[in-house]
């Protein structure tokens, strides 16, 4: 790998003698690590585990995950295993209260499923992306993974900061010179340059200042990049401190662990270096914003005028078989499409949508048309589901790509009606069978399209 002189003449100081090993490493493969989802997944395998992650786990190679239908339920994520630390701010400093979490910077989703995967089911987490494509991936991610206490919004930073007090941990995982992923992404590289690390460092201080006001006070901020340099990393996280007003907390981490500390004034904060830890450089630091712990309840319907009330109109109905424990959601429909959110949080949720722009939320269960009501994937991928509410198949691995294909299904002995395909124990998702064929209702967007499927891509679990 060929480093700019740039970076060289910047990060050789802050490695000294390391500078050896961690260029090795550059040149070294990518290690491939997934993360289960226990709620759907709970045989965990006997694979290498990341030591700061109990669900995450190292594979020998990287398989095509695409023609995995597992991949498709929602039973693991594919994440870098550096960035599944964040996991460790949770078990320590939230535990099992519970709590309001934004994850400001988003997309793909490998943290905010992480997150929801962690906080109780009483919690709420709002989950952003300000670029709306991505806002997109993101919600299918999350989707995916079945939580129902999570609203995807895509909204700017600044559009954030006004709701005063709302959140009591945001986590920062803020776009970066993106350092620590030249060895996983070339293309990091070739745009990194002196020039570029002074605008993140400035633009991540920007979207800090724009959303702090949304941080109660005594809440906990997350910060983290995937780059190495201090301008991004220490110097933010002290301008936090200093200008912003917080302190800088420590984590409980095992010597095993081989995280690297700060690289300058002996702050407690965590680097994740290649030739250290199996995993891409990461950077992490908890702040805890100062001042008194105010009442958040006062929070939970104050409306933004502007806006207005949004309207959740409860309905009564067979629907709400669909999901198991149906007292603990409100049931409502917006334009003939039918929802369902933990009523424990429906105060929130209002208070949310008059402020935000709203990607998805809680569960979309399905929409009327005419005298049909028709389940959606949100529905089949939610861990509320109730199974025994449909006609269940159970699916092979060809067929199961065929239906993720989106190819027309045939299941002739099972009765006409919604049935819901079952891959692994698994709910993969719904058709319509209707005889002689079965519609299948695989959304457009997520089906696959590659038309290789690789003859040799074994399970891995
Ligand atoms: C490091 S990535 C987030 C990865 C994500 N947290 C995960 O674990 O999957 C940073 C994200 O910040 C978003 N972003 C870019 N500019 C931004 C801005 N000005 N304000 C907020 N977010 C921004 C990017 O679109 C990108 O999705």
């Amino acid at each position: 790998m060929i480093l700019p002189e740039d970076f060289i003449q910047k990060t050789k100081p802050l490695l000294g003698d390391q500078w050896v090993s961690f260029t090795e490493a550059l040149n070294e493969v990518s290690p491939t690590s997934i993360r289960f989802n226990k709620q759907k997944y709970s045989k965990l395998p006997e694979m290498e585990s990341v030591p700061w992650c109990e669900n995450g786990f190292y594979l020998p190679q990287r398989p095509s995950f695409t023609f995995d239908p597992l991949f498709h339920t929602g039973a693991y994520y594919v994440q870098e295993a550096s960035s599944m630390f964040v996991g460790q701010v949770f078990k320590q400093y939230v535990k099992d209260q519970t709590v309001r979490v934004l994850d400001l910077c988003a997309a793909p989703g490998g943290k905010s499923t992480h997150i929801a995967s962690l906080i109780s089911e009483d919690s709420l987490l709002v989950s952003n992306e300000v670029i709306r494509s991505r806002a997109n991936i993101l919600s299918e991610n999350i989707t995916k993974s079945g939580y129902p206490n999570v609203i995807v919004t895509n909204n700017d930073p600044s559009d954030i900061g006004p709701m005063e007090s709302f959140f009591d941990v945001i986590l920062i995982d803020a776009p970066c010179s993106g350092e620590g992923m030249f060895r996983k992404d070339p293309q990091a590289i070739e745009e990194w340059s002196l020039g570029n690390v002074q605008l993140c460092e400035e633009r991540q201080r920007r979207i800090i200042a724009d959303v702090w006001d949304a941080l109660r006070p005594g809440g906990i901020l997350i910060y983290s990049t995937c780059t190495y340099n201090t301008g991004e990393n220490e110097h933010n996280v002290q301008w936090i401190s200093d200008s912003l007003g917080a302190e800088i907390l420590p984590l409980e981490v095992s010597p095993d662990w081989n995280i690297h500390p700060s690289f300058e004034n002996n702050m407690p904060v965590y680097h994740f270096l290649p030739h250290l830890t199996k995993g891409e450089g990461f950077f992490l630091a908890i702040l805890r914003k100062s001042g008194e712990h105010s009442d958040k309840s006062e929070h939970s319907g104050k409306r933004n005028k502007k806006q207005g009330k949004a309207k959740l109109t409860p309905l009564e109905g067979e629907y709400k078989n669909y999901l198991t424990d149906n007292e603990k959601y409100t049931f409502f429909e917006k334009s003939s499409s039918w929802f369902a959110f933990p009523s424990v949080n429906i105060k929130q949720f209002e208070y949310i949508v008059s402020h935000l722009r709203l990607v998805s939320a809680g569960i979309y269960l399905g929409e009327i048309k005419g005298k049909d009501f028709i389940p959606q994937q949100s529905l089949a991928m939610s861990l509320a589901l109730n199974t025994s509410a449909f006609e269940i198949v159970d699916i092979d691995k060809n067929t199961a790509i065929s239906y993720l294909r989106k190819e027309a299904q045939t299941f002739s002995e099972s009765p006409r009606g919604y049935l819901l395909l079952i891959y692994k124990g698994i709910p993969l998702g719904f058709v319509k069978n209707i005889g002689n064929r079965a519609n299948n209702l695989y959304p457009n967007e997520w089906r696959i399209r590659s038309g290789y499927n690789p003859e040799d891509n074994q399970p891995f679990i």
